[in-house]
């Protein structure tokens, strides 16, 4: 495996300055920006829409990866795209038309991700694996952040990176830290999002370091950073 990303999850971070966090990860060398939306539906908890993401849009040159946690997102789909996402999730329990997000998603050279809850399998995504750029695989049930890593769902990265068509991205997201990235990178992702381990530190330029020394120790290809 070369290329490993972290994406840190503004969930967990300060919603009284987010200007602030974004800037602290950024410096701290983060990969991604990860935004979690949720609606009250699909999840019980709600986070933010489209107006947010708009305005920190414009405060940060970090890649956005959007991770609709929304019923139907297909209703939503385009107002994220207009607002410049380089990476955007839908979940595949959520909608009917998952071609088309796909479609519509690649019109705007945005990468297509399908995310999965962690009970969901791997046979409701294989029509779609060949034109995705990323599999999202939840390690905690979608919602909230602070929860506890789900080992099991180890077994999905390993089944999905044997699969001829699975795309270059898997991304994993929940309980994320030192010890749950390793073993996730272990089983074949590369994409890491952590919430509170990295906005909960008190060092939070330590963490991503540490998290990036972790995963790279794996990789064969040295760290940007
Ligand atoms: O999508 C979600 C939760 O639904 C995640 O992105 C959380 O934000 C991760 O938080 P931690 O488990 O890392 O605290």
């Amino acid at each position: 495996m070369d290329e490993m990303l972290i994406a840190p999850s503004l969930l967990s971070a300060n919603f009284a300055c987010l200007q602030q966090e974004i800037a602290t990860v950024e410096k701290a060398g983060a990969d991604i920006l990860h935004l979690d939306v949720m609606d009250g539906q699909f999840v019980k908890n709600i986070t933010f829409g489209p107006c947010v993401v708009k305005c920190i849009r414009e405060t940060t040159q970090m890649p956005f990866d959007v991770h609709l946690m929304i019923d139907r997102p297909e209703r939503y789909i385009e107002d994220f795209l207009r607002i410049g996402c380089q990476w955007l999730s839908f979940h595949i329990e959520a909608t009917d038309c998952a071609a088309d997000i796909i479609k519509k998603i690649k019109e705007y050279n945005c990468k297509a991700a399908i995310a999965i809850k962690p009970n969901t399998d791997i046979d409701t995504i294989t029509p779609y694996l060949a034109d995705l750029d990323m599999v999202l695989v939840m390690s905690v049930e979608p919602g909230f952040g602070g929860q506890k890593f789900i080992e099991k769902i180890l077994e999905k990265i390993i089944q999905l990176r044997k699969m001829p068509d699975c795309p270059k991205y898997i991304q994993v997201d929940g309980g994320i830290n030192g010890e749950t990235a390793l073993k996730a990178a272990e089983a074949g992702a590369n994409i890491f999002v952590a919430g509170s381990y990295i906005f909960k530190s008190n060092q939070i330029s330590n963490t991503i370091q540490n998290l990036r020394d972790v995963l790279y120790g794996l990789s064969t290809k040295k760290s940007p950073h």
